[in-house]
Order: C-alpha cells, then sequence, then structure tokens
C-alpha cells in the first residue's frame, strides 16, 4: 500500500516547551491510522498541523504528494476536518448546512445521500441543536465528507458517547475507510484502537514510544513475558449493557 502521509521530524514548541518533539510516521492509503496517547502528549497538536490549522516549528509534511509549506491549499483541497458543534450555524437545519459548505467549498453535493451515509436522513430538516450527543457526531463526520476528501481527522470522535454510539460510530468510521478514504483518528479508548486502526503511533511527552498494527503490539508485549494478574472473563460490563439494551442503531 502507498504513503498518502508522509512526515518527517516534525516539532512544534509553545514559547521554551517542546509539545512535539521531532516525530516521524508515514500513513498508508487507505487505512485508519490511530494517534493514541495521554493527555498533553501532543496528539492535537500533531493533527491539527496535518490539518493546515496549526504552524509547525520544524519538519516537513506531505499529504497526497502536497508539501504542507509549499501547497497548504492543494492539501486543504483533499482533506475532511471534523467540525464541533460551535462551528455549525444556528437556525440552519442538516441539509442547509451541508448545503452551506458545499458552496464554501465550490462543489455540488447529494446532501441526502451524505445523511444517509450517517444514518441521518430523518433528520434532514433538524437543527444541530436538537440532535442528541452520537447523532451530533455522526453529522459532524458527515461533514468532512462534503468534499470528497482522501484523507479526514477525527480528534477524539466517540468521546461521550455511550456504548451503542460508539459501536455505531466504529462501523460508520469503517465504512468510510472501505470506501477508499483514508481515516486519521486520535482516542483515548484501546478498546476502541484496538477495534477499529489498521495501525497505531502511540505519543508520549511529544515523542512516538511505538508504532505499529495493534495485534503486533500486543503479540510483542506478550513475547515480552507480560503476563495479566487475573484471568478475564469472555464478556465483560459493556457487552452486559449491549446485549441488554439491544444492538439496533440508535435514531
Ligand atoms: N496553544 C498552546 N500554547 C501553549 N501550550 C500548548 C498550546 N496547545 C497545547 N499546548 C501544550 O502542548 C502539549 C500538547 O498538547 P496537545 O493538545 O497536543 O495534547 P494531546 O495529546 O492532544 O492531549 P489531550 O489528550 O489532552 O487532548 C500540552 O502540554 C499542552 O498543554
Amino acid at each position: 500500500m502507498s504513503n498518502i502521509i508522509s512526515v518527517n521530524n516534525l516539532q512544534k514548541t509553545y514559547g521554551s516547551f517542546n509539545a512535539v518533539k521531532g516525530i516521524s510516521f508515514s500513513v498508508r492509503k487507505g487505512e485508519i491510522f490511530g494517534l493514541l496517547g495521554p493527555n498533553g502528549a501532543g496528539k492535537s497538536t500533531t493533527l491539527e498541523i496535518m490539518e493546515t490549522l496549526r504552524s509547525k516549528t520544524a519538519g516537513e509534511v506531505s499529504i497526497g504528494g502536497f508539501d504542507l509549506d509549499a501547497q497548504p491549499e492543494n492539501i486543504k483541497q483533499i482533506i475532511g476536518i471534523q467540525l464541533q458543534s460551535s462551528g455549525f450555524y444556528m437556525g440552519l437545519n442538516l441539509v442547509e448546512q451541508i448545503e452551506l459548505f458545499a458552496g464554501l467549498y465550490n462543489v455540488k453535493v447529494d446532501a441526502m445521500a451524505l445523511l444517509d451515509l450517517v444514518n441521518l436522513k430523518d433528520k434532514a430538516k433538524a437543527q444541530v441543536k436538537e440532535l442528541s450527543g452520537g447523532q451530533k457526531q455522526r453529522f459532524s463526520i458527515c461533514t468532512t465528507l462534503i468534499n470528497n476528501p482522501q484523507v479526514i481527522f477525527l480528534d477524539e470522535p466517540t468521546t461521550g458517547l455511550d456504548p451503542q454510539a460508539r459501536r455505531n460510530l466504529w462501523d460508520l468510521i469503517k465504512q468510510i475507510r472501505d470506501r477508499g478514504t483514508t481515516v486519521i483518528i486520535t482516542t483515548h479508548y484501546m478498546d476502541e484502537a484496538e477495534i477499529l486502526c489498521d495501525r497505531v503511533a502511540i505519543i508520549e511527552s511529544g515523542n512516538i514510544i511505538a508504532i505499529d498494527t495493534p495485534d503486533a503490539l500486543i503479540d510483542n508485549l506478550l513475547a515480552s513475558g507480560f503476563q495479566k494478574s487475573k484471568e478475564s472473563k469472555q464478556a465483560n460490563l459493556e457487552d452486559v449493557f449491549i446485549h441488554l439494551t439491544g444492538q439496533q442503531l440508535r435514531s
């Protein structure tokens, strides 16, 4: 698989504080790539630099063959960025929001088809403030797709969602990947990363300390002699919750 993103020796300092300390990684076309790490590790900073929303201190970034320093406008054309609720316009319904963004991108979209993809067709005439948390997240992911991007960036997309809404969102993100879009995601949830991500980079204090498939990282840990102190059960409380509250998609 060819690389669609390449980051080389990326650094970011805020005053005298080194938030990102010279990280390098590549993202393959069509994969879901996770940036994992504790609070303050530098995930959002890295993501926002790639999204052209934040300046970098040093290093090179290329996306879709375009150089971040020389061709940021070309990069903007081929990426999709997730807006938070505050980025939406009051008083417009979902279809109108999509059409507004499409106008800004100067592209034509089938708003209903996009809403159908994220299972929000029945909310077409609703306003963002009338959506549940999970529906808001699905709509915000929907808006990343308006310009038919090659890469989308999702910053902690499932934070605050209930287990079913999270699983629905995972299915949606996989569906988007399966359509050929590369997905970069940050998350604090390791179960999410394990299920969703093709590869992950673990960032700590501005450095990448591991990068691989979740499977390979787990196998490496086991090969080092790691053992859990307690045998784990075949199901957990989340399985109980999902089983009791039903698997159907919430609307
Ligand atoms: N605008 C800023 N000015 C100064 N320091 C900043 C700024 N933005 C981020 N930082 C610092 O840079 C470090 C990395 O922040 P960043 O938001 O990238 O971390 P993160 O891994 O996304 O964390 P979280 O998981 O909490 O979102 C943190 O120590 C943060 O305090």
